[in-house]
């Protein structure tokens, strides 16, 4: 049965269930059928269905359910650092914490909850997270799923410390793709990139897209504020719009890391690309009482829908 959005509750929408592990998890529905679900667990985004129930995130089917670990595919949060590029554990800490739904959190601008349907978490600096980064912040994410089925997510760093910090941020985003080697993005043509295959070697993207044929383990930096990620198999395209998140990271592992990772299928590759909005060259510099805001928008149009191009701008973020 349909419902209208106009006395569709979406308050009521929003469920809070656990896994199988008794790990929190929110449901966002919107009243034409598209949902996201994010665990307690990281805040991750773990899944993301179009209008029609369709599954838009990747997530391996080897994923070990070991509690209190972040599982391959989704939105896990990288923060505060990506990758290695310091002396925490990969992708930082944010993500293998438990977070907590933040029931009254300071207000967003106007309209940010007005026909969407939302939930607002939050992290905080534990004594133990103290003792390896030294530093006490409030992280706050909102999660929500807009009427036309987008998935938008606005992370609310604040400096509550007496000094200054910095760190690294990532969206680490595994999209679901139809096969990689059909994929193309649009948008960091042109831009240099970090190679993490080459000792992070700073290269100028020579090709007109982004293809895959091999390993990709790159960052882009200074791109744009949208980036199109085609598949012309599914005939659809990603829109990322993002704002507060200058680098781009481009990830699929290929055949060969794929078959050495445990909780990735062999041929698994062929049906993701990490594509994650984030800060990595140049890390946030906060200082006390300071906050940092970064916005990613992801929507799904059919690839003949060309409107993506009109305007790089995300001014409708
Ligand atoms: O395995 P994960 O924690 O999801 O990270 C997977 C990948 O993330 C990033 O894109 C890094 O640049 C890669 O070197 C890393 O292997």
């Amino acid at each position: 049965m349909g419902h209208s959005a106009a006395v569709w509750d979406f308050r009521a929408a929003t469920e809070i269930t656990k896994d199988q592990n008794g790990i929190g998890q929110v449901v966002l529905r919107t009243p034409q059928g598209a949902s996201a679900r994010v665990s307690l667990l990281g805040a991750q985004v773990t899944s993301w269905r179009n209008e029609q129930g369709e599954e838009l995130l990747f997530t391996s089917s080897k994923t070990i359910s070991k509690a209190l670990k972040a599982t391959r595919g989704g939105i896990p949060i990288c923060f505060p650092q990506f990758g290695n590029c310091g002396s925490l554990e990969l992708h930082g800490f944010a993500r293998n914490r438990m977070w907590a739904v933040d029931e009254n959190p300071p207000p967003l601008p106007a309209n940010d909850s007005s026909g969407k349907s939302f939930v607002d978490l939050l992290l905080k600096s534990s004594e133990e997270d103290m003792k390896c980064w030294p530093h006490s912040f409030e992280f706050r994410l909102r999660v929500s799923v807009t009427k036309d089925g987008d998935l938008s997510l606005i992370s609310r760093i604040r400096n509550i410390n007496g000094k200054p910090f910095s760190f690294s941020f990532a969206y680490h985003t595994y999209l679901l793709v139809s096969d990689i080697s059909e994929i193309r993005i649009e948008g960091l043509e042109t831009l240099d990139y970090l190679d993490n295959l080459f000792q992070k070697e700073r290269i100028t993207e020579q090709g007109d897209a982004i293809t895959f044929e091999s390993e990709v383990d790159r960052v882009y930096l200074s791109s744009p504020n949208v980036i199109a990620v085609l598949d012309h198999e599914r005939k659809q395209t990603y829109v990322i719009k993002k704002e507060g998140l200058p680098d781009v990271a481009v990830w699929n592992p290929w055949e060969k890391k794929s078959k050495a990772m445990v909780d990735f299928g062999d041929e698994e590759y062929k049906q993701m690309l990490c594509v994650d909005a984030a800060v990595i060259e140049k890390p946030v510099n906060l200082k006390p009482g300071e906050e940092w805001t970064g916005r990613l928008q992801l929507s799904v149009v059919p690839s003949s829908f060309c409107s993506y191009h009109v305007g790089l701008d995300s001014s409708s973020l």
